[in-house]
């Protein structure tokens, strides 16, 4: 690989250390990301997934390891520095837009971001017109609606908007951390085939948090899954077109399993003790 354009190295994190609510939800992270690759972020709840996605973004720092994004090492950027660099989009359609602000003042906005002077939220003549292009193109029907606040449209909507926002300046980076999982079946359908357009058509080097098997079969080049704050399988391109959903819950299955065998081999141990 030419140099990567994330790179991670013994990343580690604990919250809490020291107390009954200890977690570590970073026990030494080694990952390499091409710039291009389309990763899609497995494992199961409290694995890690959303943890890491926040330490490349500078939500926290780490313990120790070292951050590289676009061959900089951010470990010590705070998180505004780094959102030069990214663009994000999280659970919570609500989340990523400001709700009384018309649909062309958010994207003024977004537009604006990384620069400290000259535009403010008010949109140009040149952003409306391309907005209300790449707005057409979301066949949702907001081209009309460019003055309408954000706030009155759906959840669906808005996380359209939202994406179309997180990667309106092309970033170096984009996260997706479940982007789609508050959503409707059909609108989840809809920000997916978005978020492949999106992704493929720039090129967008990207990691996307899911818990859909099937979208993590048909959708990017390689699957990293976490498990206890580590990476535990890591399927390239090849490997990741002959999986199947059915392989990938199988996994699951398989961690699951040894996870109560741990359990109940712990509590045995515990039995004999007290
Ligand atoms: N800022 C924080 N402060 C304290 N604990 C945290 C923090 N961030 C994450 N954790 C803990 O770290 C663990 C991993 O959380 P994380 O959100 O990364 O898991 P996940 O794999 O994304 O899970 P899910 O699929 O349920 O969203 C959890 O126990 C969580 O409570």
């Amino acid at each position: 690989m030419n140099q990567p354009m994330v790179r991670i190295e013994g990343a580690r994190k604990t919250f809490h250390a020291g107390t009954i609510n200890e977690v570590r939800p970073m026990a030494g992270i080694d990952l390499a990301i091409a710039e291009g690759s389309f990763v899609i972020v497995l494992g199961g709840n409290g694995s890690g997934k959303s943890t890491l996605l926040n330490a490349i973004a500078g939500s926290f720092m780490l313990d120790s390891g070292r951050i590289e994004l676009d061959g900089q090492d951010v470990t010590g950027w705070p998180e505004h520095r780094r959102a030069s660099l990214i663009g994000r989009v999280f659970q919570n359609p609500f989340s990523g837009t400001a709700p009384t602000m018309t649909i062309a003042e958010n994207f003024a906005l977004a537009a604006k971001r990384g620069l400290t002077r000259g535009l403010g939220w008010v949109p140009s003549r040149q952003l409306r017109d391309e907005l209300r292009e790449r707005v057409f193109e979301l066949k949702m029907g907001l081209e009309d609606r460019m003055d309408t606040a954000i706030g009155s449209l759906s959840g669906g909507q808005r996380q359209a908007l939202t994406l179309l926002m997180a990667t309106w300046l092309k970033p170096r980076l984009l996260l997706l951390d479940e982007h789609t999982a508050a959503l409707d079946p059909k609108s989840a359908d809809q920000v997916i085939a978005l978020t492949d357009r999106i992704v493929s058509r720039e090129r967008l080097t990207t990691l996307m948090v899911t818990h859909s098997m099937q979208q993590a079969v048909n959708l990017g080049d390689r699957i990293v899954m976490m498990h206890k704050g580590r990476v535990l399988h890591d399927y390239d391109a090849l490997h990741k077109r002959r999986l199947r959903a059915d392989d990938l819950l199988a996994c699951f299955e398989d961690i699951r399993r040894r996870e109560l065998l741990d359990e109940s081999a712990a509590e045995m141990l515990h039995s004999q003790y007290v």
